[in-house]
């Protein structure tokens, strides 16, 4: 077929006793291609992203990273091939400083020596504008380079696919707007990106796709402002009627 995808999962399902938070999901992903999730709260968003990581696995369906089959891959391989994420609520070591708490991803990320790995975490630090903080503790940081500092710590991976969990909640709209920068150059290194995103404007700002999830399902993906504006879109979050929002 000739398709290089980075990304690939079919049919992935998930349930934690009768509740099923994940059925059937399929997606696939190009190089530098980025993929936006939107969804209610509870519609298992986060969930897919930890079948896709590893830290949750999947009852059926499957994951290819770069047409190798991932599946039974645990998480802290699938980071070594390229698939790294950022947390919804940051989660540094926060008696570390900006500088060691990007050491230790660049370090185990890509297991690198020593003297590599400090060339790797300063560059991550360099391009998120943090390097001016990276003696600071990270527990002593404000909001914006918590979330700088997550996309530090991403981007000392090396990733070649790159998890995004909400992280432009809570920020002003300049901030916002510093991180959609960052995120665009992230992504114009050929790194694809899914993003998991309530705020809608800085999802459109970098996504080339976005896929609506309702209570575990699929149910609808396309053109970001095409599925904004879906019927899908408005039965999901404003509970009108499907058959009413086509007429
Ligand atoms: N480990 C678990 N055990 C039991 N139920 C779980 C577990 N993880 C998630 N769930 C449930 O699965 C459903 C989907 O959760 P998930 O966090 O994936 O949704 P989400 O779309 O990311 O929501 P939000 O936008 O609120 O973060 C929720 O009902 C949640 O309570």
């Amino acid at each position: 077929m000739g398709v290089n995808f980075v990304l690939k999962a079919t049919g992935l399902c998930k349930a934690y006793g009768a509740l099923r938070v994940t059925t059937d999901v399929s997606l696939c992903l190009s190089p530098g291609e980025a993929l936006g999730i939107i969804g209610p709260n509870g519609a298992g968003k986060t969930t897919l992203l930890n079948l896709l990581t590893g830290t949750v696995r999947a009852d059926r369906g499957r994951v290819f990273f770069k047409g190798t089959d991932i599946t039974s891959v645990n998480p802290r391989k699938r980071c070594r091939m390229g698939i790294t994420r950022s947390f919804q609520v940051p989660q540094p070591f926060a008696g570390m400083t900006v500088f060691e708490n990007t050491l230790v991803a660049a370090t185990y990320g890509q297991g690198l020596t020593e003297a590599k790995a400090r060339e790797h975490a300063a560059d991550a630090l360099q391009r998120t504008g943090l390097w001016k903080k990276a003696t600071v503790r990270a527990g002593e940081i404000g909001l914006l380079d918590r979330k700088r500092l997550e996309l530090a710590r991403s981007i000392a991976t090396a990733p070649k696919l790159l998890l995004l969990d909400e992280i432009a909640g809570g920020l002003t709209e300049a901030e916002c707007r510093e991180l959609i920068e960052l995120i665009l150059a992230i992504k114009s290194e050929d790194v694809s990106i899914v993003w998991i995103e309530h705020v809608l404007h800085a999802l459109l700002s970098v996504v080339d796709r976005v896929m609506l999830l309702d209570l575990g399902r699929k149910v609808a993906e396309g053109d970001p402002h095409a599925i904004l504006r879906s019927p899908e879109v408005a039965a999901v979050y404003l509970g009108l009627e499907l058959d009413a929002a086509h007429g």
